[in-house]
């Protein structure tokens, strides 16, 4: 009933999912909000759930990874419907490109309007510290640099155009509504903006790698959330993006320092309820374009 192809999922694969989602419950979800590594907790600041496991769920791939629960949250946030990943899907877990940017399709099919994407990513950038918040303004895809994007393939005119524009990815009024809510909360000494950088993994970087990146312009890198803003933005989906900075990238051969998930997923945990505010707060700013919305 739901086959996978070659080339990823079709329109009616993704529709089938949407449809089944949407026969389970009645919330219409206008935002959907994605937790990165060790950011989980966001998905408790839905009233009202009704949440899915990632396996019942007609050809969502399953999450591998620590620190990533697999399910998918329905709820709202101050009347506000919404639905949230509990964890995403990376290139690194042998999953296609387009299996790990299949939410953000269903997200589009079920009405989501706009998309907020959250990370863990090691700093590049020298003036940022671990626990800072980057709102990302842009991005390096060094994978997409390969022709490892998840745009390619037969072109679904259903979804969007063959050659979506993305110099406009992060929507600047959703970064602008972030620095001022940010400013609100007195989180202004950890709020940064900076350009995220995506990179396969799942082996952490070297020296010369960072030392490289930093000088390409990244100010945080990563192994997730491009690939979804890409496929949201595609589909005319607004998306805003942040990073928790979970450690500083090593720079330097006399550091002793050593990046690890373990110290990732650690941090997550000390700034998750700042994150969760900052999403949360600005949820309720962002104004649905229709609002005959039910749930
Ligand atoms: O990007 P998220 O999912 O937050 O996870 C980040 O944390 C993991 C490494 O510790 C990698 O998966 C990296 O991408
Ligand atoms: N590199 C890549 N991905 C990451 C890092 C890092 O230092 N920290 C969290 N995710």
């Amino acid at each position: 009933m739901f086959p996978e192809t070659s080339k990823g999922y079709t329109y009616e694969d993704c529709k089938a999912t949407a449809d089944w989602l949407m026969a389970q419950t009645n919330i219409r979800p206008t935002v959907g909000i994605v937790c990165g590594s060790g950011l989980g907790g966001l998905a408790d600041i839905l009233k009202d759930q009704v949440a899915f496991n990632y396996k019942d769920i007609p050809n969502f791939p399953q999450s591998t990874v620590h620190g990533h629960a697999g399910r998918l949250v329905f709820g709202t946030l101050k009347g506000r419907p919404c639905v949230c990943m509990q964890g995403r899907f990376h290139l690194y877990e042998g999953y296609s490109i387009q299996k790990i940017t299949l939410p953000m399709r269903i997200f589009k099919l079920l009405g989501v309007e706009t998309v907020m994407l959250t990370n863990a990513a090691g700093g590049l950038n020298q003036d940022f510290k671990v626990g800072d918040i980057m709102i990302i303004k842009d991005h390096l895809n060094m994978p997409g640099f390969a022709g490892n994007n998840p745009l390619a393939g037969p072109n679904d005119e259903r979804f969007g155009v063959r050659f979506p524009c993305m110099s406009d990815a992060y929507d600047r009024e959703l970064q602008q509504l972030a620095m001022d809510v940010g400013q609100e909360l007195g989180y202004g000494d950890f709020l940064r903006e900076g350009v995220y950088c995506v990179l396969g993994g799942p082996s952490f970087e070297t020296v010369a790698e960072c030392r490289m990146l930093h000088r390409l312009g990244a100010d945080a890198v990563g192994m997730s959330t491009v690939y979804e803003v890409i496929v949201a933005r595609h589909c005319g989906m607004r998306v805003f993006a942040l990073s928790l900075i979970t450690n500083q990238a090593v720079m330097d051969y006399d550091s002793e320092e050593k990046a690890n998930h373990e110290e990732v997923l650690e941090t997550g945990k000390q700034r998750e309820q700042q994150v969760e505010r900052l999403v949360s707060t600005m949820v309720t700013r962002i104004e649905p374009s229709q609002l005959d919305y039910y749930f």
